[in-house]
């Protein structure tokens, strides 16, 4: 399978590669589980969560944490946030170990799980975020900044009132979002931070992970499955399944490891028995319009020259291949050797 480095160096705006600020080095978790196995007896079975992980995310960097269900996801950032210690590897966020020092790491990162709140249910918005600012001691001043940025980027000024049970799932998740950025975390981790949202909601999280990413450097994991999040936020993406790492590196590779295919749609002068082009097939003809796939990872260019040169061209175009289908494939063949 086909694999680039890890860390593209998506530092805003300088592109220069920097000290990594999450370091995973052949982490592994594997868990103890009974399992009943007749009417009284219980056998101990050993779940390999995560299995030789090794990985670094630069400072600043926005990454997608992607995987099928149970593929190890949660499993590592709670080795990331120390809430599990691992089996094994080494593992380091902003140069602590997370599990042996898992309070003075947790000023230092914020985490925002999609299906669940740490906000307090009962609480308005407004006191939940006192509390916050008391758990981390924030200065006054940084607390006020990150909040007043906060109500204005994610429209909470309606909100602070609201006890936290009467928000709806999107309002919640906006004001979870901004709990975790109070105390100026550099790491933020987010598990599923759109699932449930409608179209505008969606969109104003994104927008707003952007702009914190872009104006403070704050660097993020992002795990979902919702891969529109992924293409609208991450240049980097890394693909886990059964433990470990199958894929690390762009989404244009992604499409290439996939054994994805780009589609090129050609318009001719007339109609035309399928086109015979080397390197291409050509999937679908209607009238005029043929359309020719051939693989992701090839330059299209050969490909239309070759048309160009044979038959009467008047127009084309090119799609890339769906992600999705092309996660759903790499998901299918992803047994192989774990990706360095
Ligand atoms: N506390 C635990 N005890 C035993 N097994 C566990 C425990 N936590 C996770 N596992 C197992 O470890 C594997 C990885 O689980 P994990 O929750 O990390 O997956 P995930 O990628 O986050 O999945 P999802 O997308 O469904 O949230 C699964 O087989 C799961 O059953």
């Amino acid at each position: 399978m086909r694999t680039e480095t890890a860390g593209g160096g998506t530092v805003p705006g300088d592109g220069v590669a920097a000290e990594p600020l999450i370091e995973v080095d052949g982490v592994e978790k594997v868990f103890s589980v009974r399992r009943r196995a007749g009417r009284l007896r219980r056998v101990r079975r050993e779940v390999r969560a995560v299995d030789g992980l090794t990985f670094r995310v630069p400072r600043g960097e926005m990454v997608g944490y992607i995987g099928p269900n149970g593929a190890g996801k949660s499993t590592t950032v709670k080795m990331l946030t120390g809430i599990l210690t691992p089996s094994g590897g080494r593992l380091r966020v902003a140069g602590i170990d997370p599990a042996r020092e898992r309070t003075r790491l947790a000023r230092r990162i914020g985490v925002v799980f999609g299906q669940r709140t740490t906000l307090w249910w009962d609480l308005p918005l407004q006191d939940s975020y006192e509390l916050v600012r008391r758990m981390y001691r924030v200065p006054d001043a940084v607390y006020r900044a990150n909040l007043d940025r906060c109500v204005e980027l994610l429209d909470l000024a309606p909100l602070l009132a609201v006890p936290v049970r009467q928000l709806s799932l999107g309002q919640r998740m906006r004001g979870d979002i901004a709990a975790a950025l109070l105390h100026d975390p550099e790491v933020l981790y987010l598990d599923e931070p759109t699932i449930g949202l409608d179209v505008v909601s969606k969109a104003k999280v994104r927008q707003f992970l952007r702009e914190v990413n872009a104006e403070r450097g704050t660097t993020v994991l992002l795990t979902t499955h919702d891969l529109t999040d992924i293409e609208q936020l991450c240049r980097r993406v890394m693909v886990i399944d059964h433990g470990r790492l199958v894929y690390d590196g762009g989404l244009d590779g992604l499409r290439a490891a996939g054994e994805g295919e780009r589609t090129l749609v050609v318009d001719l002068e007339r109609e035309l028995p399928p086109l015979e082009v080397p390197g291409a097939r050509t999937v679908r003809v209607e009238g005029p319009r043929q359309w020719l796939a051939f693989p992701a990872g090839r330059s299209a260019a050969p490909l239309v020259t070759a048309v160009a040169e044979r038959y009467p061209l008047v127009d084309l175009s090119l799609r890339e291949p769906d992600i999705e289908e092309v996660i759903a494939r790499l998901y299918a063949g992803a047994h192989g050797p774990p990706a360095r």
